[in-house]
């Protein structure tokens, strides 16, 4: 579902990575580990293809990651506590990015559905600048989910989010068997929930 075949990343002269190959197939949860600065969320912003590959190559479902195509598949939750519009509910983020996926019927079904797998709905109405970066990171991780994409890519999902919401995540994923997911993570309890793991090299 997911591939790289020598997937390298450069920033000017600095290496993050270098010939990376990896295949994900569909249904399996990949888990990034590694120190801080070791390339994880640069991964992660290549497969969604927000960050062009300096070497190499990035499929999702064989279309090259960040083509049409390959967005329609993924969703992602990146900097989860920073990606919301401020002056907007967290309803209303929900609500953009429901209506870019799905029919508005759909849409509204779709955004009632997450705010009540992660507890949104109490604050769901408050500008998304008023909630706490907790809540910021959970009305992130839910948008993802929005539309039912088939691929997931998460970074830190649970960094700042609480031990129950971290469950709520967990359940929201497990009620969703196919999804193909790749999530970076520094929590330990996360391991236990992956079928996979990828450290990420120290570059030289
Ligand atoms: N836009 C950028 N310009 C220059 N260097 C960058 C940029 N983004 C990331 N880097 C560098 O790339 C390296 C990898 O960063 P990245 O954020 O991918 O690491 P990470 O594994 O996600 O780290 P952490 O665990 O701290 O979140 C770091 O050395 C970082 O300084």
């Amino acid at each position: 579902m997911l591939r790289l075949d020598g997937a390298g990343r450069a920033f000017g002269r600095r290496l993050v990575f270098s010939g990376l190959d990896l295949e994900v197939p569909p249904g399996i949860r990949l888990l990034l580990t590694g120190g801080n600065g070791t390339g994880k969320t640069t991964l992660l912003r290549c497969l969604a293809g927000t960050l062009a590959l300096s070497t190499g190559r990035a499929t999702i479902a064989g279309w090259p990651a960040g083509s049409p195509a390959a967005r329609l598949l993924v969703g992602v939750a990146l900097a989860p506590e920073q990606t919301l519009s401020g002056r907007l509910s967290g309803h209303d983020n929900l609500m953009l990015v429901a209506r870019m996926r799905l029919p508005s019927r759909k849409a509204t079904a779709a955004v009632a559905q997450v705010e009540e797998e992660f507890a949104i709905d109490e604050y769901a109405r408050l500008p998304a600048q008023r909630c706490s970066a907790g809540m910021r990171a959970r009305i992130s991780v839910a948008r993802a989910l929005l539309g039912d994409p088939p691929v997931l890519l998460f970074d830190e999902p649970g960094r700042s989010l609480d031990a129950g919401t971290r469950a709520l995540f967990w359940a929201a994923l497990d009620r969703r068997p196919g999804l193909t997911c790749v999530l970076a993570s520094h929590l330990d309890e996360d391991r236990a929930r992956c079928d996979r793991t990828l450290a990420m090299p120290v570059a030289r």
